[in-house]
């Protein structure tokens, strides 16, 4: 760079040199005067010429770098821009499925008391009812009814009688065996499946949950006087071949004949 320009320095020295000899009128008369004006004219025209094109061919280069720095920068811009759509897509499908898990759930699931609700204990039940049929295991169901639910509602308002049934369920959680399933089969009745489960079996679970629900105190919404619960159980199991909605009927008719016994009972049929 330096040599270039130490050239360029001398170069121009060289024309002011000339273009001095050339205007002394002492070499007016040399014959070389005019071929060397001519000579340098044509030096300097050509120079121009090539400054003129380097000129052009730096422009040529300045742009189509700059038009590929545009390019490279809409490549990155697109980039980022797919990556975050990723990113979107990736947490609207984690949201969706989150969701759908929590409808899913939703729709099994008693808002009042978070069992299960109709519709959770019809699958187990076509499970229970598959699984006990195809290894000849035996199933035992139960349908419990909260006794005189209609007195607490009428003497204590509804919102005392919701309580009442989510304490119920509580007692229930907690009572039955951690592989027999409870839910909320409707109003104040639940329904419990006992998997490979003999009748005896199942009275005894029963007889512990109907214990628990008589240690159930409400308060009154005076708040001081309290009043106990009891519940009405029929169980039955399911007969080899019996279609297991047959076996839910035959408990539904074993829970009412507990109620026609007077109630706070478990009753097998
Ligand atoms: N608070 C409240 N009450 C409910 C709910 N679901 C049903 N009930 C009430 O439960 C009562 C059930 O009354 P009945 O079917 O006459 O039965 P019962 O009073 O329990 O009498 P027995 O079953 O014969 O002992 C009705 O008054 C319903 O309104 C609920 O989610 N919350």
């Amino acid at each position: 760079m330096n040599a270039e320009r130490q050239q360029a320095r001398e170069e121009d020295a060289l024309l002011r040199e000339l273009d001095t000899l050339l205007a002394d009128p002492a070499h007016a008369a040399d014959p070389l005067r005019a071929p060397l004006a001519e000579l340098l004219a044509l030096y300097r025209q050509q120079h121009e010429r090539i400054e003129r094109l380097v000129r052009i061919s730096d422009g040529y280069h300045g742009m189509s770098r700059l038009h590929s720095d545009s390019l490279a920068d809409k490549f990155d811009r697109q980039v980022r821009r797919l990556e975050k759509l990723a990113r979107i897509s990736d947490m609207y499908q984690s949201n969706l499925r989150e969701l759908t898990e929590a409808l899913r759930e939703a729709s099994f699931k008693d808002p009042l008391t978070e069992l299960g609700n109709r519709r959770y204990l019809m699958e187990r039940l076509r499970e229970e009812y598959e699984r006990s049929r195809r290894k000849e295991l035996p199933l035992c169901v139960a349908i419990l009814d909260v006794d005189h639910f209609k007195r607490i509602n009428d003497a204590h308002g509804h919102d005392v009688g919701d309580e009442a049934l989510r304490r119920v369920a509580d007692a229930l959680r907690h009572a039955i065996r951690q592989y027999d399933t409870v839910g909320r089969w409707g109003g104040e009745e639940f329904l419990i499946l006992f998997p490979e489960t003999r009748i005896d079996e199942a009275l005894h679970t029963a007889e512990r949950v109907r214990t628990a629900i008589g240690a159930i105190h409400i308060e009154s919404p005076d708040g001081g006087t309290t009043f106990p619960l009891s519940a009405s159980l029929g169980i039955t199991e399911r007969q080899p071949d019996e279609a297991v909605l047959l076996a839910v009927t035959r408990a539904d008719n074993a829970l009412l004949a507990a109620k026609r016994a007077g109630r706070d009972r478990s009753v097998v049929l």
